[in-house]
């Protein structure tokens, strides 16, 4: 039944070779909240990721949004369900410029909708508006191939939201950022929760991500060793023993 209970993923297994990449993960991500998704590398971050937006088959586990089952469903229908992703390494058109990659998502999106007589100015608006809100309105021009990782990462972000996904899942958004641009995505996903998204962030730095969430989950080693509001996670001895070093800090 269709309900507004955001993403929900229950018993995800990936099995890669011989090792147990995500092990049993349950994850739950509401709209109108930031949740964190935060481990080490090789925690198996991404790889849960994948499984959600349908970029990889589990061994075991489903993937529901808003009641909806899409575990079957391939990433495209993952898409047109509202879900959307950014991925570690940026990927964008290199020879097109900033506002026309964004314009192309934006377009794809508009068509979809079937407002095909206005689409192209519709579209037009959208990405503008979408530069704008992102803040690198001033690369518009840019050839993305030319442009800082931060603001390749940032340009990902527009395509995404240009898709006016429900469900917002970013893979490492903040790396590369300058802290003011770190400082302004904190605000912007606050803001997209605010307006009822469903966001989902993965994180290697749990110290990075504390004023951000309203809910963190620790992987390690594939499986949840913590999840919760993010000063309880922080203070949790599960959570303090894979941190040596900082638990004086933290104390
Ligand atoms: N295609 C693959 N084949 C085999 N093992 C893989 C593959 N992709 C990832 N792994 C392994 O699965 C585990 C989880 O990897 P994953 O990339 O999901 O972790 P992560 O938490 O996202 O790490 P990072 O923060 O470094 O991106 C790691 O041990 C990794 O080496």
């Amino acid at each position: 039944m269709p309900n507004d209970e955001g993403l929900r993923a229950t018993g995800v297994t990936v099995r890669l070779g011989g090792l147990t990449a995500v092990d049993g993960v349950g994850l739950e991500a509401p709209p109108g909240t930031v949740t964190g998704l935060v481990g080490t590398g090789g925690a198996g971050k991404t790889t849960l990721l994948d499984v959600i937006t349908g970029l990889r088959r589990p061994a075991v586990g489903t993937v529901h949004l808003d009641g909806a089952d899409l575990t079957s469903c391939a990433a495209h229908e993952r898409a047109r369900h509202g879900m959307a992703r950014t991925f570690q390494r940026p990927e964008a058109f290199g020879s097109l410029t900033v506002q026309e990659n964004v314009l192309v998502a934006a377009e794809l999106h508009t068509a979809r909708q079937r407002r095909r007589r206005d689409a192209r100015r519709s579209a037009a608006i959208l990405a503008d508006s979408l530069l704008e809100r992102v803040g690198i309105t001033a690369y518009a021009g840019r050839r993305a191939g030319t442009v800082p990782m931060g603001v390749a990462r940032l340009m990902e972000l527009a395509r995404a939201l240009a898709a006016e996904p429900r469900l917002l899942l970013l893979d490492e958004p903040w790396a590369g950022l300058p802290v003011p641009t770190a400082r302004s995505l904190e605000c912007l996903l606050r803001d997209l929760a605010a307006e009822g998204l469903a966001v989902l962030f993965t994180e290697n730095d749990l110290d990075l991500v504390m004023g951000v969430c309203d809910v963190l989950y620790v992987l390690d080693a594939g499986k949840v060793i913590s999840h919760g509001p993010p000063a309880r996670v922080r203070s949790d001895p599960r959570v303090r023993r894979l941190r040596p070093g900082r638990a004086e800090r933290l104390s």
